[in-house]
Order: C-alpha cells, then sequence, then structure tokens
C-alpha cells in the first residue's frame, strides 16, 4: 500500500468509525505553499464573493452566520497547481468509489478566506439546495498556525445519546472529512486570517 493509500485508508477508517476524520500532512509543505500562492492570485484578481447561505439573494443576512469569502474552482482548470488539487482531492475520490462504494460522481469546491473576526456558525452542509453532498473535504493551508488565532472547526458528534465536541485547528497540510448530512460543525472567530480549500463530493452532477 502507498503512504497516500494509508492516508485514505486512515480517513475511510474514521469516517466509518465516527463520522468523521482528520489526516495530517495530506498536503506537502510545497504543495500547501503553492496553493497560497494561486490563491493569493485568484484573491488578488477581485473574483471572490462574500459566501451565502441557502438563497442566493440573502447574502446580506448570511454575514450574520458566516462570514467567509469564496471564489469556486473551475474542475477543468489548466493551473499547474490547481490541477495537482483537483486530482489529489480525485484520487480519493476514485478510491472511495473503489473501496465504499459511494457513488461519487462529481464534487463542488471552493477556496474560502476568513478576515479576522468572521466566524461560520453551527449548521450542516446540506441544506435545501446543497442534495447530493455525500462528504465534506476541508483542506486547511495555515501555516505557523497557534492556538491563540482562534478559527478552530469544531465538529459535533453524538455518544451514547450525548453531544461532544471535536476542536480541530486549521493547520497546513490538514485534511478534514465528515459525513455531510450528519454532522453539525461551526468554525469559531479567528483573531488572524483563516484560509481553506472547501469541497463537496456528490452522488450527482
Ligand atoms: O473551514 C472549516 O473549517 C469549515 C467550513 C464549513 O463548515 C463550510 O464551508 O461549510
Ligand atoms: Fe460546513
Amino acid at each position: 500500500m502507498t503512504t497516500q493509500e494509508q492516508k485514505f485508508e486512515q480517513l475511510i477508517e474514521g469516517v466509518v468509525t465516527n463520522g468523521y476524520a482528520i489526516c495530517d500532512d495530506f498536503l506537502a509543505p510545497d504543495e500547501v505553499e503553492n496553493l497560497l500562492k494561486i490563491f493569493s492570485v485568484r484573491y488578488q484578481a477581485g473574483k471572490f464573493k462574500e459566501a451565502s447561505i441557502g438563497k442566493q439573494s440573502e447574502v446580506h443576512k448570511a454575514t450574520l452566520v458566516r462570514g467567509d469569502e469564496i471564489l469556486w474552482l473551475e474542475s477543468n482548470s489548466t493551473d499547474p497547481t490547481e490541477r495537482m488539487f483537483l486530482d489529489k482531492n480525485q484520487a480519493f475520490v476514485n478510491y472511495l468509489n473503489q473501496t465504499c462504494y459511494l457513488g461519487i460522481i462529481d464534487a463542488e469546491i471552493h477556496f474560502a478566506k476568513y478576515d479576522i473576526g468572521k466566524f461560520y456558525r453551527r449548521h450542516r452542509d446540506t441544506f435545501q439546495a446543497q442534495k447530493g453532498r455525500i462528504l465534506s473535504v476541508i483542506y486547511y493551508l495555515n501555516t505557523n498556525w497557534v492556538p491563540e488565532n482562534g478559527g478552530n472547526l469544531i465538529i459535533y458528534t453524538q455518544e451514547n445519546g450525548l453531544e461532544k465536541s471535536v476542536i480541530v485547528a486549521p493547520i497546513a497540510g490538514r485534511l478534514v472529512c465528515f459525513e455531510s448530512e450528519k454532522l453539525d460543525h461551526e468554525v469559531t472567530e479567528t483573531f488572524v486570517e483563516r484560509l481553506s480549500i472547501t469541497g463537496w463530493l456528490l452522488n450527482r452532477k
């Protein structure tokens, strides 16, 4: 088994057992560095938008719930770094389909930037318009992250009828994966800029 396959197995094991999984060093430091460069290029180009919730028309209300700015990745991107990233994500999808028969046929993926003071209140990733989301995957890009930065992902799980929260720091290279329909989660207020790439693996086009 390759090192990459071991990581895939570790992720699947976690999701099957707990509904979520965390894999460190999923992205290598040079991959993170290149992704940060293209992130910055895309951001400078002014294409990021304030993220919405539910209906597109209600962006202003959404800022009370989530404060990130996003840009969707083009699945046919020819940028070498985006290609590397999309291919790596696809390798995970292929492995999931081969070993777990999840029938994932598409993905929607965006860059996300949380400025100082921003957060994403407790939610689930499957509101009405988001049918067909099987797995949520979040790739973090924050080098030199320290706990004082805030900006944690909190995943809420149930254990013997009791709610438990799992705190996940958004450190560079880390991949978090969870069942989109099952788990509530939130991003706590960040005290520094917080960068990530979030994706949903879909069983529909
Ligand atoms: O960035 C994170 O840690 C989570 C983001 C999230 O929950 C979302 O975009 O739906
Ligand atoms: Fe979410």
